[in-house]
């Protein structure tokens, strides 16, 4: 205090702002970091953070205050810091916004730890090829029932159209009423190309399939210089692969994003509740309240309202049965795109 009146004028505690916390004020009203800027997480790798605001692209870490929470590509979060995106700048991802949707999967069927694979998506495209790699219908059903579960809309992509006919597959879902695009897109023919980008227009989906399906050709058709690497004989088992390799999304050129899942190399459904699933099928759903009390709705299960409901010819038998069939393949085990 002496200090002060004796220096009359000045002193430099009122004139200096001081980097971090103590400059920001704060009240019970005012969220923390209300000024954060938007912004959208693109791509993750060892604890850097791509995110896009503006059309440029920032660098950033998760800020302390975050906790142990898990920031993933999908991820709307706001950012303070040096958000110029110049090189060597870092921003600090502070907060991350209520999430619409959330793609997870577990390991494998008998793991109990959760991962997020992608946040905010509204679509996810099931890439299988009709041939070469011959369809795993059981890993198709095994994508649909996590699409479900997470409120996801499911699209089925069936490439490779020039190698067999498509029809049986698409046949085998029509009942449960997914849409689904036909491709072609060997070298200097695509076909059907045009169609998936209406699809996805607009909207953020998620491509998964196993290898060899076609999906990065598919990637590299809807996205121009995306560059994805092609081709490859992939003969790398889940272990071999590197597992920081994770989900990335790419700008769409009429908007919406792509988001490739390289890294996942299987689709483990431990986290899928039965109750839950039966909410993707309204139809069902509406026989299912006079079922008995904790019905998995499966195939012989006591009582079940919808084998009345099937007597009494109010449900579709293919839908029904194909509804029983998604349930089933969550009980399968090896949830593996490469098994
Ligand atoms: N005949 C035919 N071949 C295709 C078609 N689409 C892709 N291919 C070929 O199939 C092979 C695998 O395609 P990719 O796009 O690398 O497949 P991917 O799903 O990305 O595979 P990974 O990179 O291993 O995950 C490549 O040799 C492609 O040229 C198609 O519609 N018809
Ligand atoms: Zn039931």
């Amino acid at each position: 205090m002496a200090r002060r009146t004796a220096a009359s004028s000045y002193d430099e505690r009122d004139v200096r702002v001081r980097p971090g916390r103590g400059s920001r004020p704060r009240s019970k009203l005012r969220p923390a970091h209300a000024d954060a800027t938007p912004a959208l997480v693109i791509a993750v790798d060892r604890g850097r953070y791509t995110c896009v605001l503006d059309g440029r692209t920032v660098t950033a870490m998760t800020a302390r205050e975050l906790g142990r929470k898990a920031v993933v590509v999908g991820d709307r979060v706001g950012l303070v810091g040096d958000v110029s995106g110049a090189p060597g700048t870092l921003a600090r991802i502070v907060r991350v916004e209520e999430r619409t949707t959330v793609l997870r999967r577990t390991a494998d069927d008998d793991d109990p730890v959760e991962r997020v694979i992608v946040a905010n998506a509204d679509q996810l495209m099931i890439v299988t090829a009709v041939a070469d790699p011959e369809p795993r219908p059981r890993l198709i059903d095994r994508a649909l029932v996590a699409a479900f579960d997470a409120g996801i809309e499911p699209l089925l992509c069936l490439t490779k159209a020039d190698l067999a006919d498509p029809a049986a597959l698409l046949a085998s879902y029509a009942p449960l009423q997914v849409p689904a695009v036909v491709t072609r897109l060997a070298p200097g023919s695509p076909i059907g190309v045009g169609e998936v980008a209406e699809h996805l227009r607009d909207r953020a989906t998620v491509l998964v399939g196993h290898s060899g399906v076609g999906k990065s050709t598919l990637v590299n058709a809807l996205v121009p210089g995306a560059d994805r690497a092609t081709g490859q004989v992939n003969v790398v088992t889940g272990r071999g692969r590197h597992t920081s390799t994770s989900a990335v999304a790419l700008a769409l050129p009429d908007g919406g994003w792509v988001i490739d899942t390289p890294g996942i190399r299987s689709f483990g459904l431990a986290h899928v509740d039965p109750g839950r699933l039966i909410l993707a099928f309204p139809d069902l759903a509406a026989e299912t309240p006079a079922c008995p009390r904790g019905c998995t709705h499966a195939d012989g299960a006591p009582e079940c309202g919808l084998d009345a409901a099937l007597a009494a010819g109010r449900v579709d038998p293919a839908r029904l049965a194909s509804y029983r069939r998604l349930l089933a393949s969550r009980d399968l085990q090896a949830g593996d795109w490469d098994a």
